[in-house]
């Protein structure tokens, strides 16, 4: 099958776009991972496919499929590119600055700032209100699931791995989310986001690390991986993602980490998240729900072939 594709990507966070308003396209696992292998394919964390919505207020639908050919249910730096794929295609009128996308976690609203030749530049999304409910997460009850604002969340659930034991705490935004918070190793907080040479940042391989927590028995659907710490800037993560691997950049886990460092009183609930391929801007409103903030970048378009 031929596909015309556009590549897009939030703060290197990559995926390839395809016009599937005539809803004519279903993809294999194994088109999906072949569109996404970056030595034989067209390469990037996942696939998105722009469908038609059944809801008249959404300017399309975003179907998101991870890297490794699996459904999820939002995908934060997909959303703005999303948006952007359909303001720079004039399918949405760049002087709207606002349009709503279809997701299978609800709509979803966005403002967004498009420069003097109508391209999209920022998007702010409204990704909506966490869960914490570890039903709905999901995540099997731990015991150390605290009351906190009358609900039961999972607060730093200590886990053990090979590499040591680490406490997660559990969010969904749509997607389930374990955030670790380095903040309490001290100096491997910093090599972890430095450039180290040091010994034991090659043992701490958050790709390793990350897929071993991933597939945690604790998480019934897995669960997008982050490791994160605050600081004087604000927070700053790394994140291994279900279905990918390490990304340079997650906006769900960026939402998930303020969400847990505001739950957890580690820091205040707006904040700069960053992420290996830059900045987002994150705050968790008074009316409960997320926005983020963030560009979005088209890399090329072209066409290939999925056998
Ligand atoms: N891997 C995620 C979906 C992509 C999320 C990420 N790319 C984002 O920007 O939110 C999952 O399986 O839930």
């Amino acid at each position: 099958m031929e596909l015309e594709f556009a590549k897009l990507h939030g703060l290197g966070n990559d995926f390839v776009v395809v016009d599937d308003r005539a809803r004519a396209i279903e993809l294999t696992g194994a088109q999906v991972r072949r569109l996404c292998d970056r030595h034989i394919g067209v390469g990037a964390d996942g696939v998105i496919l722009v469908r038609p919505s059944d809801d008249p207020a959404c300017a399309a639908y975003m179907h998101y499929l991870n890297a490794d050919g699996t459904l999820a249910q939002m995908c934060g730096n997909g959303v703005r590119c999303f948006a952007k794929y359909l303001v720079d295609r004039g399918i949405v009128p760049s002087d709207a600055r606002e349009l709503v996308a279809g997701t299978l976690s609800g709509p979803k609203p966005i403002g967004f700032e498009a420069d003097g030749d109508g391209r999209l530049v920022r998007a702010t999304v409204d990704m909506g209100a966490p869960t914490l409910d570890p039903a709905a997460v999901p995540v099997r009850a731990a015991a150390n699931a605290v009351s906190a604002q009358g609900e039961e969340y999972v607060r730093d659930a200590p886990l053990a791995s090979p590499w040591g034991t680490f406490r997660f705490t559990c969010v969904s935004m749509g997607n389930p989310h374990a955030v670790c918070f380095v903040d309490d190793w001290g100096a491997l907080a910093d090599e972890l986001f430095a450039d180290s040479s040091d010994k034991r940042l090659a043992t701490f391989d958050v790709g390793r690390v990350g897929a071993f927590f991933e597939a945690h028995e604790l998480f019934p659907e897995k669960a997008n991986v982050e490791f994160a710490t605050v600081g004087p800037q604000g927070l700053a993560m790394r994140v291994h993602e279900r279905g990918c691997g390490e990304t340079l950049a997650c906006g769900t886990g960026a939402c998930a980490v303020q969400v847990a460092a505001s739950l957890t009183g580690r820091a205040g609930c707006e904040n700069d998240v960053e992420l290996r391929g830059g900045v987002l801007h994150i705050a968790w409103g008074d009316d409960g729900r997320v926005r983020m903030t963030g560009p979005a970048e088209e890399s090329f378009a072209g066409r290939t072939v999925v056998a």
